[in-house]
């Protein structure tokens, strides 16, 4: 059963989703390239600085800020890329190393996703260096409103468990548009410690800030 309390935050995220699919989805085409090209630039040079040699990235679809130029510039850099491919039956994920792009097919929600024939998955205890997250609307105390489904909540909770080992840094990229005064926040609800968009990259929560590119 949901109490009242949960019921409310339903309803709020789901009027907070409606609202940011609107607003990502009338950025014009061409501002769309612009600021997805700017936004990987920043994005690009902070897992550099931090001497990132993995991450996990998403593959746009719907109007998603778009990662292309992030993942051909970490190939550039040696960076290994990995992808995630859902498995709606129980909400979870399997990562998935990507070197081309041919590797990738319709999946799950429409999305581009490895193919598993192509790229089998990695181990269940793998953890990437950087988890670069999309979503709907931002705040800037690591608040992320996606799409609902819980699966990066999922996949917080199972590279946390790992015991000793340094977890990921999470972070989020998106248009300068989406980010908010406060995303609601269950309990559940894993915090971002980076957020990049075109104006550049804003560490949070226990990231040490240097102040160089916050915005
Ligand atoms: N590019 C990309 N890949 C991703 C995500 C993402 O947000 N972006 N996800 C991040 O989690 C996961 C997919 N999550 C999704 C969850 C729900 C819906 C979806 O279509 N939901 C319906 C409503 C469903 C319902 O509540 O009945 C909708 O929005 O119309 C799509 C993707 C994994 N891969
Ligand atoms: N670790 C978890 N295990 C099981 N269920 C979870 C977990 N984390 C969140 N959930 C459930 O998943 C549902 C969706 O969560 P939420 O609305 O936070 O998704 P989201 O962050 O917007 O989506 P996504 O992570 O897929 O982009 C909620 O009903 C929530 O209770």
């Amino acid at each position: 059963m949901m109490n009242g309390e949960q019921e409310r935050m339903r309803q709020l995220k789901a009027q907070l989703r409606a609202r940011m699919s609107r607003i990502r989805g009338s950025i014009p085409p061409e501002r769309h390239v612009s600021l997805s090209g700017r936004a990987c630039g920043h994005a690009a040079a902070w897992l550099i600085g931090e001497q990132i040699r993995s991450m996990l990235i998403y593959v746009p679809f719907r109007s998603e800020l778009d990662t292309k130029p992030l993942v051909e510039e970490a190939w550039r850099a040696g960076i290994d890329v990995y992808v995630p491919r859902c498995l709606p039956e129980d909400r979870s994920m399997t990562i998935h190393l990507l070197q081309q792009w041919d590797e990738l097919k319709t999946g799950a929600y429409g999305i581009m996703e490895p193919d598993p024939r192509r790229r089998p998955a990695e181990a269940d205890d793998f953890v990437p260096e950087a988890v670069i997250m999309p979503g709907l609307a931002f705040d800037l105390n690591g608040g992320r409103l996606g799409y609902g489904g819980g699966y990066y909540d999922r996949l917080h909770e199972r590279f946390s468990s790992g015991g000793k080992r340094r977890g990921p840094r999470w972070a989020g990229i998106g248009f300068g548009e989406q980010v908010v005064e406060q995303v609601p926040m269950e309990t559940t609800d894993a915090r971002l410690q980076v957020l990049i968009t075109e104006q550049g990259v804003r560490k949070m929560n226990g990231e040490a800030e240097d102040g160089t590119d916050a915005f």
